[in-house]
């Protein structure tokens, strides 16, 4: 292989350190220039490390998912994996026996039949979101009611208990680190990461450790206290079914710790949450936007479902173009554009190029999705792009959920979730521009996102406006019924 050359890519800089040319904000985008100037595979360095970055569905399934015995690892991630989780993320651990487990755990709790169970919590819990939109007050609460709704499921789902209001206390003791764990991913933050042997410093002058440490801390307690309430309900035969019921009752079939077990649990929670808000938050963006589809989409679900009653999973497979625009929010504007970065764990050659074991891989799916070529006018939010095609490649349309045998394991349960609040709020609402003192619509741009490993719209104001004279009394019902339901779920 030392006849073969790295994929080509920017100028390699002064010790072969890349770092500087990577901008901190929306780093996928520099990725995607480089992408269009150097060709579908590139690579450069992070302080000596190669990284690749695939550029194309093609090169992606080619490598990610046709050798995915050689593309399943994970980069080393001294902050994020080592500092922050102690290890024990399973999303940041190479392929191997420890992730196995991990990961068994978390396929009994998430696969394409488990998730058919959380569908009855899932409609309930939309039918307080309608009420919530209903009653908001001022343009941007709906960020908190979207945020209690996507939480309450994922901790149902993960450990059998509702949510009910943001100052729950599990929910404020998370928001103290939530967030950080997609704010130490971006490439190139830490110095450590790309200069190792700073861990040979005296521990007390390891800078960079002081912050990661107490996120750490505040994590492992909170991930216990979770798990040993359930622990503790089992013990008392109070538990309702959930992941950590179903886990706890079987660890040592899994064969984790305590505290694996703790941190597996938390998975659903940590990666979860801000992914399925943000995909909420990317279609009121859209339909703020491109009011026309949302008038196309509402005529559909009113022909099926009229507006004597909410529509219900029961109506997917005869709501065509709501599932195409499900998945056009999902490409438009990609939530996890790199996806999480995969490495290699043997030299390859792929097209004549070296890729080197222990080379860092990123699928740019933020590349891959505003191909002009797949999608023409990428910038379009055009759900028919997915029903006037006999393509493959957009009939089977998941890459925002990444490749291989790393692929979201919460793919089922976010398009469950996803596609009952869309298509409700579709039914109930026509969503709105909030307007200026002189009434003039406030509308958004389409292009203003966070950074981090997941990105969503910065906040924006908009209006939920009844569709019909009965909306209101039919959402009110709804919720009062769904409430009394949800005793349940404590
Ligand atoms: C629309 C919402 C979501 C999107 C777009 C999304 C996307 C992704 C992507 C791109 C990856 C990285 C895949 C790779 O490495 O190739 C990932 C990993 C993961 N996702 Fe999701 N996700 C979503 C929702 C969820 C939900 C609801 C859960 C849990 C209930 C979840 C759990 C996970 C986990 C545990 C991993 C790590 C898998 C591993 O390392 O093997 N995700 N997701």
């Amino acid at each position: 292989s030392s006849n073969l050359n790295l994929p080509p890519g920017p100028p390699r800089r002064f010790f072969r350190d890349n770092r500087k040319d990577i901008p901190p904000f929306q780093f996928w985008k520099t990725f995607t220039l480089w992408n269009k100037q150097h060709g579908p595979v590139i690579s450069f360095y992070l302080g000596g490390k190669p990284v690749v970055v695939l550029g194309t569905a093609e090169a992606a399934h080619d490598l990610l998912e046709k050798k995915g015995e050689i593309y399943s690892g994970r980069p080393r991630n001294i902050i994020g994996h080592e500092i922050l989780s102690g290890g024990m993320r399973g999303m940041g651990t190479s392929y191997g026996p420890q992730y196995r487990r991990w990961k068994s755990l978390i396929q009994a709790g998430l696969n394409a039949k488990a998730v058919l169970n959380y569908q009855p919590l899932e409609s309930l819990e939309s039918k307080i979101l309608m009420r919530d939109l209903l009653t908001a007050e001022g343009h941007l609460s709906y960020k908190d009611h979207l945020r209690r709704f996507a939480v309450s499921i994922i901790f149902c789902v993960a450990y059998g208990r509702r949510i009910k209001t943001m100052s729950d206390d599990v929910v404020v003791r998370n928001m103290k680190t939530d967030g950080y764990f997609g704010k130490v991913h971006v490439p190139g933050k830490f110095l450590v990461e790309s200069w190792p042997a700073l861990l040979y410093l005296p521990r007390s002058l390891q800078w960079f450790r002081w912050e990661p440490e107490r996120h750490r801390t505040l994590d492992t307690e909170l991930y216990m206290s979770v798990m040993n309430d359930v622990k503790r309900q089992l013990a008392e035969n109070t538990a309702q079914p959930s992941m950590a019921a179903y886990s706890l009752s079987r660890q040592a079939e899994f064969g984790l710790s305590d505290v694996e077990t703790a941190y597996a649990l938390s998975a659903p929670w940590a990666a979860g949450v801000g992914t399925t808000v943000a995909s909420i938050e990317v279609f009121l963006l859209a339909m703020l936007l491109f009011p026309a589809v949302q008038a196309k989409a509402q005529e559909e679900i009113d022909s099926v479902v009229g507006q004597s009653r909410l529509p219900g999973f029961e109506d997917y497979d005869a709501l065509p173009y709501v599932q195409a625009l499900i998945k056009e929010v999902t490409r438009w504007r990609c939530i996890a554009p790199t996806g999480f970065p995969h490495a290699s764990m043997a030299d390859d050659v792929y097209k004549g190029m070296l890729i080197p074991n222990g080379a860092t891989v990123y699928a740019n799916i933020y590349a891959m999705t505003t191909d002009p070529a797949v999608f023409p006018d990428p910038d379009e939010f055009r759900p028919e792009r997915f029903l006037e095609t006999s393509d493959p490649r957009l009939l089977n349309f998941d890459i925002p959920f990444g490749f291989g045998r790393r692929l979201c394991p919460g793919k089922h349960v976010a398009l469950q979730t996803v596609y009952i609040s869309i298509v409700r709020i579709l039914w109930a609402f026509n969503t709105l521009p909030s307007s200026n003192a002189e009434g003039k619509p406030i509308l958004p741009s389409a292009d203003d996102f966070t950074t981090g490993l997941i990105t969503r719209p910065t906040p924006f104001p908009c209006r939920f406006e009844p569709r019909t004279g009965s909306t209101a009394e039919v959402v009110h019902a709804e919720a009062d019924r769904a409430e009394t339901e949800l005793t349940a779920w404590k």
